[in-house]
């Protein structure tokens, strides 16, 4: 059966509650016949409706008046949110019910950023003590590692780090690092230091982690939420091999840490509890990077007094989220603009567009929840296809999330958001550069140069170019219809003071309670992920399958023809490869394969 007809047949039983069934929403699917009458380029003559569609908060500025909509579509988008208790539905979060109803679990991340006197109840007890007591442990800890009190097996300060983690466990974590590796106060006190992140289970990746690093100079951390996460587990016994190679089964203990909810499986991994730095089932993996995921890697990097910064950055938005009225609610306000471009103006994408080098990893990030590693936030928290009560949706959620630094992406699809398909774009600019440069003689400076982009293209998708303005510049009749934007092509800008480590926090703040409010609204569980876990089954079973035909020589069993042919072919060149191996070995040629091949 097809979904429609399934979720046709499901509504015949009873009224779903969902959201697309209430007046509210009704209206605004009526209301945009009414918008589509009104080109962007005369809603921005209204100085009026562009001043009522700028907010600031905190240093940031956030103008939304390029978005297809007026005063009236917004008024109707808070009547929305009203129809989907949204209010509500945020207090329990804040107040730790177990919203993540199908774990069974709350979602409390903001506790990980909460001031030490804070008080923030998950299951009748306040969890912030506990949150400070691992906080506690990392600056400890991290500090021991930085100031070489804690040294390697040899006896060398342990200046370079891995951290080894997949998804939330990595993402965050990255684009936090990434951000912070030029801004001038965390680039002074990680001199000398390296931090680096082994993600994929793919050996090119463990390859590029050890380049150039010395195992007696390097500590591993292992961050996995489960700690079995297949990937993650393979990819530490790699490292915990690496390290027992070059300095003994008993250095581990001395270049192997862990973060974990699961510290039984990190002790019998061979990691020591006291070396392991908890956190909690009511912090999801793609929520995790203010808990021990991303602080301890990044303490050990730049020091607890940065990532602090950056704590109390997200906390600051916290407190926005909780209590600013929605007419002012930075991520209120993305949320439900964010609907309104997906449910009613029916533009499934997002394109994450920062004006800063240093935010290269925000929009990978969001796309998993989220920022570069923004991606992750968003795609693995709202790409559901069932209501928050299992009822199946007839409507779209989530967002398709790319992005790209300005102003590399303008060399790259700009293109097709400009003339191909609408691509609603967030564009996030920075006052201050974190490394100016003015060369004498010329007109700006860089980062002025940068900024001219981040101002100049949000307008140009907005009004467009029309065939009468060619036609005044005298382009020639053939290229007119080539040359022409039809703008209307709805962006928001964010204009943040600097980059600096509060400003990443207030970043990351702002995107994934935008992401959350989304959910709310779609009324679905942005805080599970069903949807991983069958692949992962699936590759169980290749995986067995792997290992009954090259150990024991089995045939193939139990796939489709595609699926065997294709596993015919990879096993197959493995069988000549490994002849050649045997060859060489025996002729003493194995130095003259290609690397890929010596280790099969
Ligand atoms: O931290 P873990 O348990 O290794 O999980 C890694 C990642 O895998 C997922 O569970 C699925 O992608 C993410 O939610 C999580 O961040």
């Amino acid at each position: 059966m097809e979904r429609e007809e399934f979720c046709w047949a499901y509504f015949q039983m009873a009224p779903s509650g969902l959201i697309y069934e209430t007046d509210p929403w009704k209206d605004l699917k009526a209301h945009v016949h009414d918008i589509g009458k009104t080109h962007l380029r005369e809603l921005m003559n209204d100085v009026e409706r562009c001043q009522s569609m700028m907010t600031d908060f905190d240093g940031i500025l956030l103008d939304y008046s390029r978005q297809c909509a007026t005063l009236d579509t917004l008024k109707k988008l808070h009547t929305l949110a009203e129809a989907a208790h949204l209010k509500e539905k945020i207090n329990r979060m804040f107040n730790g019910e177990r919203i993540n109803s199908t774990e069974n679990r709350s979602v409390l991340h903001m506790a990980l950023r909460a001031p030490r006197d804070a008080v923030i109840n998950g299951d009748g007890k306040n969890v912030v003590p506990d949150v400070w007591k691992v906080l506690d442990k990392i600056k400890d800890f991290s500090e021991a590692i930085r100031s070489g009190a804690w040294v390697g097996a040899t006896g060398k300060a342990l200046k370079d780090v891995i951290a080894i983690g997949i998804g939330g466990s990595f993402l965050g974590p990255l684009f936090v690092h990434s951000a912070l590796q030029t801004d001038p106060e965390a680039t002074e006190f990680a001199r000398g230091r390296q931090l680096r992140f082994l993600a994929n289970v793919d050996p090119i990746d463990v390859a590029r982690n050890i380049a150039g690093l010395n195992p007696e100079t390097t500590l591993v951390v292992v961050v996995s939420k489960t700690f079995t996460t297949a990937e993650t587990m393979l990819n530490a016994r790699t490292l915990r091999e690496w390290i027992a190679a070059a300095l003994g089964p008993q250095a581990v203990s001395k270049h192997m840490i862990a973060v974990s909810t699961n510290l039984t499986l990190v002790e019998k991994f061979g990691i020591d509890p006291n070396n392991a730095f908890a956190f909690w089932d009511w912090v999801g993996g793609r929520y995790s990077v203010c808990s021990a995921v991303g602080v301890l890697p990044l303490s050990l990097q730049y020091g607890f007094s940065v990532v602090e910064k950056f704590l109390k950055g997200a906390w600051s938005i916290d407190q926005h989220f909780r209590s600013a009225p929605f007419e002012k609610n930075l991520p209120v306000l993305l949320g439900l603009l964010s609907v309104w471009n997906v449910s009613f103006l029916g533009y499934p994408a997002r394109a994450i567009l920062p004006y800063s080098q240093a935010l290269e990893k925000f929009a990978p990030h969001i796309q998993q929840a989220c920022l570069f590693t923004v991606f992750v936030v968003s795609m693995e928290s709202n790409g559901k296809g069932v209501s928050i009560d299992g009822v199946p949706l007839p409507y779209e959620t989530g967002e398709i999330d790319f992005g790209e630094p300005g102003t590399n992406g303008q060399h790259s699809f700009y293109q097709l958001i400009h003339q191909g398909r609408v691509i609603p774009c967030d564009f996030i600019g920075v006052v201050k550069s974190q490394q100016p440069v003015y060369l004498k003689g010329e007109t700006v400076s860089n980062h002025d140069e940068l900024m001219s982009n981040f101002f100049a293209q949000p307008d140009a998708l907005a009004y467009g170019k029309t065939p009468e303005q060619l036609l005044k510049e005298d382009v020639p009749h053939h290229l007119i219809t080539h040359k022409t934007f039809s703008g209307n092509r709805p962006s928001l800008s964010l204009l943040l003071p600097s980059l600096n480590a509060y400003n990443i926090g207030q970043l990351l703040g702002i995107y994934e309670h935008r992401i959350a409010v989304e959910g709310f609204v779609w009324g679905i569980n942005s805080f599970d992920q069903w949807g991983v876990e069958l692949g992962k089954s699936l590759a169980t079973q290749v995986r067995k399958q792997f290992h009954a035909s090259r150990k024991k020589g089995e045939p193939i069993k139990g796939f489709n023809f595609s699926t065997t042919t294709l596993l015919t072919r990879y096993l197959e060149v493995w069988k000549t490869s490994s002849f050649l191996t045997a060859l060489c070995q025996i002729k003493g040629l194995k130095s003259v394969l290609p690397l890929c091949l010596r280790d099969i």
